[in-house]
């Protein structure tokens, strides 16, 4: 009902519903001059913001034409020619060198071109990425494409107020938006964050066993290979690690290649492994490798007390004297290398024997690490009423996973948001087996490893080249 209202409110007034009035807007003529100068100016801009972010690329279009108009179409024929053949014999000679120089780059310019500029704007309005406000529409700022061996990775300013959580949730459109199979979330720093879309699977092929290293390794060992392709180390004195992933997901392989990693320094006397094998299949095969084995659940307490001695003695030792331990062959690196820690807890029917073994399991995991003392676990199940001190190993690794909730559970919160998708690596062992996203304590972002493969042929060798006690001791 249109209410009389004073004076010339009522011309102003294009419709009304009860207890509402709506005025029509002022509408202000903007010169055409100002228009005009707005658009030229924005064309102008962008001009030079594609020159400055793509110059090689803005060259290779401009020059022929240029070419043309100032020398004749022959000499940019000639030119355009000459320069592809010589392209082409790059290309076909140093493959590598004309992939890491030329091709990767002009790939990054025509994704960035093709795919994400063009789609840009849908893809973050249905995504719900952009904002509206007033009648404008904002976008989040598409900064720069670079093209890795591996994936695309794409650097994008946030909307102000916007949280990266935000974007993490939309991680699925993004993937689909881009036609690309995934898309994993980067923080850079505030404001800014990187998606990442993988393109190739370098880890899709299982990855023979590293060879022996030469050099006396004992903190970081090569284990396999990060998904950009580089050897992947893992950290084990300083530390405590965790390998959780179903049935047949590849844990051995993890325990394998660590030890693997390890024999060199252990002959030399700066390390000692101490394996605990309660299903009795995955190390005794290669138990002539190790400084104290147990497999009987009591011997496997017992095991687990000495290492605890060794704790409390070098406590008393290094207290007032030394804050961190450097392996000697008087204080070695003592890793203990447990297969299936939920035998030995949760699935353990003698209560007393459990509470041991549980009380020094926390004891090693919460003292070990200042006095050179580690643990490297395997479990198959992560509930927690299964391992309840799964939050005592700093470092974790979560390799094939029956369930998204689970990967959570072994890589704390928000982990599987971030981009470790645990639950989806193939059950295939030629694909998935050994794969697996690795969360440190120094860095949150999950990354995605796959150990290399130690195959019973290879832990021969070993045992072949290696049994027995250390030379340094
Ligand atoms: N890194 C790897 N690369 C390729 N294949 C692998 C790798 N690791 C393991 N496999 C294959 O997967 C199979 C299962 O591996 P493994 O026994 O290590 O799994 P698991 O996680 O220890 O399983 P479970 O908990 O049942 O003992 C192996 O027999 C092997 O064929």
């Amino acid at each position: 009902m249109l209410r009389k209202l004073p004076g010339d409110y009522t011309r102003e007034i294009v419709s009304t519903v009860p207890n509402a009035l709506v005025f029509r807007p002022t509408v202000v003529n903007t010169p055409a001059i100002v228009t005009l100068v707005a658009i030229v100016s924005r064309a102008v801009a962008g001009l030079v913001r594609m020159v400055w972010r793509h110059p090689i690329a803005c060259l290779a279009v401009a020059t022929p034409p240029a070419l043309a108009v100032l020398y004749g179409w022959l000499v940019a024929v000639l030119v355009v020619v000459s320069t592809m053949t010589t392209l082409v014999g790059w290309w076909l000679s140093h493959p590598a060198s004309f992939t890491r120089w030329a091709g990767l780059r002009l790939r990054a310019w025509w994704r960035w071109m093709w795919t994400y500029r063009r789609h840009w704007q849908p893809v973050m309005v249905i995504a719900g990425l952009a904002a509206h406000i007033g009648g404008r529409e904002y976008l989040p700022r598409l900064l720069k494409v670079t093209r890795t061996a591996t994936a695309d990775v794409v650097c994008v300013r946030m909307l102000s107020g916007q949280s990266v959580t935000e974007w993490q949730d939309r991680a699925d459109n993004l993937a689909h938006g881009f036609a690309c199979v995934q898309c994993r979330i980067k923080l850079d720093r505030p404001g800014r964050i990187s998606l990442v879309f993988p393109h190739r699977d370098l880890l899709a092929a299982p990855i023979l066993a590293l060879s022996v290293p030469r050099e006396t390794q004992v903190s970081a060992v090569a284990i396999g290979l990060h998904e950009d392709g580089s050897l992947y180390r893992l950290k084990l004195h300083g530390t405590h690690v965790l390998v959780a992933g179903a049935t047949g997901a590849g844990k051995g392989s993890w325990l394998w290649s660590a030890i693997r990693g390890l024999l060199p320094a252990r002959r030399a006397g700066l390390v000692e492994i101490w394996a605990l094998d309660p299903k009795l299949m995955e190390l005794s095969y290669g138990r002539d490798l190790f400084d104290h084995y147990a497999a009987d659940p009591s011997d496997c307490a017992d095991l687990l007390a000495a290492a605890v001695k060794v704790i409390q003695e070098r406590a008393g030792r290094f207290a007032g004297v030394q804050r961190n331990h450097i392996p000697t062959v008087h204080d070695p690196f003592v890793l203990v290398v447990v297969d299936e820690v939920a035998f030995l807890t949760a699935y353990q029917a003698d209560r007393k024997l459990k509470e041991r073994i549980t009380a020094a399991l926390a004891t090693l995991t919460t003292q070990g690490r200042a006095v050179g003392v580690g643990v490297l676990a395997a479990l198959q199940d992560p509930r927690k009423e299964v391992l309840n001190i799964r939050n005592l190993f700093p470092d974790k690794i979560a390799l094939r996973l029956d369930e998204p909730s689970q990967v959570d559970l072994v890589l704390g919160d928000g982990a599987r948001d971030r981009g470790a998708l645990a639950d989806q690596i193939s059950s295939s062992p030629l694909i998935g087996a050994g794969v697996g996203y690795v969360r440190l304590e120094a860095s949150p972002e999950p990354v995605r490893v796959r150990a290399a493969y130690v195959s019973d042929s290879d832990i021969r060798a070993m045992v072949a080249e290696f049994a027995g006690v250390g030379e340094g001791r």
